[in-house]
């Protein structure tokens, strides 16, 4: 199968900092990528990259074999602070990317918006302000926003750094569930080993000397449940690999 992302040789520089310094890498589509590693190596940065948010100072990245040289209209990116605006109902929050976007069939907006707030189980809360809903709650709205277009590439920013462990979990259980339903692509960042562990088929680990490194988690069709040893024995691994910065990695 074909990669569904590629980056060839792509060097980042910003403010006289090399960034990444001819980073290749593939993604196949369906899978779930964690991007981990200490702050500042650039985890953000490569999300942005592959936003088209930002251009590679040189080096290319192709996405469904096209040439990545701006945003692109079925790839979704979930911030870490939400982006809910205080003025929008969930509803509206929901179905602004259908209003916005060219080719769509209005009147079908209304019940598409309905049954995503309703597999996220938020249907009761759809007329409901940002201010009116928990943390928990505005965390489903703002990821049926995201995925009300149907994406076929979801980028997210730290997803669940702001919540609770209990919701925190419920909302991992929830994004996988969805993710299995649609075979999308996700890459998210985030600094919590466990929730790459748990959510990640794959995880990225970016080392200060510019060194990476894949770690598989799991095969798609199995998962990794919490309560096994085997989840713990990987979380593990990938804390050592982390301390260890790359030493003898590419
Ligand atoms: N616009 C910019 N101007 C100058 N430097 C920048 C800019 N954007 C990013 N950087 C630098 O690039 C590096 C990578 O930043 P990035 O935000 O991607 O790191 P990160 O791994 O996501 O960090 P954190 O875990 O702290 O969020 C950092 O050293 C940062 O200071």
């Amino acid at each position: 199968m074909k990669p569904f992302i590629t980056l060839k040789d792509v060097v980042y520089e910003v403010g006289g900092q090399v960034v990444f310094d001819k980073l290749n890498l593939s993604l196949d589509k369906g899978k779930v990528y964690a991007v981990i590693g200490p702050s500042g190596v650039g985890k953000t940065t490569l999300l942005y990259l592959l936003a088209g948010f930002i251009k590679p100072s040189s080096g290319q990245i192709t996405i469904a074999g096209d040439a990545v040289y701006d945003v692109r209209e079925q790839t979704s990116f979930l911030f870490q602070d939400l982006g809910l605006f205080p003025w929008q109902t969930a509803t509206e929050a929901v179905k602004m990317p259908l209003e916005i976007s060219k080719d769509r069939r209005k009147h079908e907006n209304e019940s598409i918006v309905n049954q995503l707030l309703g597999s996220l189980n938020i249907l009761s809360y759809k007329d409901q302000y940002p201010h009116q809903l928990s943390g928990g709650q505005k965390q489903r709205v703002a990821l049926a926003r995201t995925l009300v277009t149907q994406p076929d590439l979801l980028l997210m920013d730290e997803p669940t750094s702001a919540l609770d462990a209990m919701t925190k979990e419920t909302i991992q259980q929830l994004f996988l569930d969805l993710q299995s339903d649609r075979f999308m692509t996700s890459v998210f960042v985030t600094h919590d080993i466990e929730e790459a562990v748990f959510l990640g088929d794959e995880i990225l680990l970016l080392h200060p000397n510019g060194h990476y490194q894949w770690l598989k988690n799991k095969d798609q069709s199995e998962g990794l449940s919490r309560e096994t040893k085997a989840f713990y024995d990987q979380c593990f691994y990938v804390r050592k690999q982390l301390e260890l910065g790359g030493a003898g990695h590419e």
